[in-house]
């Protein structure tokens, strides 16, 4: 039995397969964490993604019932090096080996994460496929499929990952907002860590329209992290246009930063490898104070550094920076309560720091509330 990953570029790594066989194609990219593989397996925004955990050892825990993201596996691959043996945790169900194999989840254990790591770093995430299997088509065919199959650039994702139908997520304790939360790939962490807070979270589908979100007359409006790449997302950049326009809090996170980058008049660009890992540091602009946070985005938005700029609703800002390459991570509209943080303060996995974006949201509601009577309007910056 025999397992190869080819790169589009024509770099092949050897090695032995890792759970379901077959073949497999996506965008191959890398993650740094230490710790949290299913939940990167099940965040939804890794569709079509083939990930490279940089980790040297994984499924050391197994896999348990509490910790995945959403119901699925959503990688199209899964690369690592030395699979656990012996997986061992109180909590733990079954092997991540029989998982992705239940799945159907083909992956690959090479020796060389690191030689891969470094090569992507250096020529950009690029197309890949896993094939394993008894006997393998030659090399060079292989790498005709993978050259064959689509690019993430161009990809409109969001629909595929989406929930069918809205349902909701009641508050812990008294209810204090409701929010309306458009799911384009959201995680099961995201409307829980606002239930905590008081907040009814009524996630609707990726389809929704402004009209569907204003329908419920929310308190506050929520885009969630997804897949694919923002420049096709000309939907939700329209309804999320319609909701500012209306004045509602607004609150994106990752692709709902994107969206909201978009809404502005901003563009998006392709990172060359993007940020994949738990340990990213990010500077809010404002307090000067740095966070440790979770990421996973292949896209940016491209918005000046320096000063405020003009954008249909007023004057917006660059609100928070990543200190390792000035990518920007945040945005906020400066008289009105709207902003976004290109990052993942729900923290599955990853740390704490930045959970107060959800106290923050809270407030823009509570202030607007106040401020309305609980009508539509505010005008409170973010
Ligand atoms: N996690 C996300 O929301 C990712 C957003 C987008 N798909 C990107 O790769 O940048």
């Amino acid at each position: 039995m025999t397992a190869v990953l080819v790169l589009e570029d024509g770099r092949v790594f050897h090695g032995t397969p890792y759970g379901a066989q077959g073949e497999t194609f996506g965008e191959m990219v890398f993650n740094t964490g230490m710790t949290g593989y299913q939940e990167t397996l099940t965040d939804p925004s890794y569709h079509r993604q083939i990930v490279a955990m940089t980790a040297p050892h994984i499924g050391n825990t197994g896999v348990n019932d509490e910790d995945p993201e959403s119901s699925r596996v959503w990688v199209s691959g899964y690369v690592v090096r030395e699979p656990a043996r012996i997986p061992s945790n109180w909590r733990s169900r079954r092997s991540l080996d029989d998982y992705l194999r239940d799945q159907g989840v083909v992956g690959i254990a090479i020796p060389g994460t690191r030689a891969l790591t470094r090569h992507l770093r250096e020529r950009g995430a690029m197309r890949a496929g896993v094939f394993s299997g008894e006997a393998l088509a030659p090399v060079e065919e292989l790498l005709a499929r993978v050259r064959n199959s689509p690019a993430m650039e161009g990809a409109d994702l969001a629909e595929a990952v989406s929930t069918a139908q809205p349902y909701v997520v009641p508050a812990v304790g008294a209810k204090r907002f409701t929010v309306a939360a458009v799911d384009l790939g959201i995680k099961a962490m995201t409307p829980h860590r606002m239930a905590e807070r008081g907040c009814e979270v009524h996630v609707l589908p990726a389809s929704s329209t402004a009209e569907d979100i204003l329908a419920l007359d929310p308190d506050g409006v929520f885009f969630s992290n997804g897949p694919g790449d923002p420049a096709t997302a000309d939907h939700q950049v329209e309804a999320l246009r319609g909701v500012l326009e209306a004045g509602k809090p607004f609150f994106g996170i990752c692709f709902g930063n994107q969206i909201f980058g978009r809404a502005l008049g901003l563009g998006t660009y392709k990172l060359r490898y993007g940020h994949r890992g738990v340990n990213q540091p990010v500077q809010d602009r404002r307090t000067g104070k740095v966070e440790i946070s979770a990421h996973n985005h292949g896209f940016a938005v491209r918005a000046p550094l320096d000063g405020s700029f003009d954008t249909p609703y007023g004057p917006a800002e660059v609100s928070h920076v990543n200190l390792n390459d000035d990518c920007v991570e945040g945005l906020r509209l400066i008289d009105r309560p709207a902003f976004s943080v290109q990052y993942h303060p729900e923290a599955a996995a990853g740390p704490h720091d930045s959970a107060g974006l959800f106290d923050r949201f809270c407030a823009l509601m509570e202030a607007t509330q106040e401020e309305t009577g609980n009508t539509t309007r505010g005008n409170k910056g973010a």
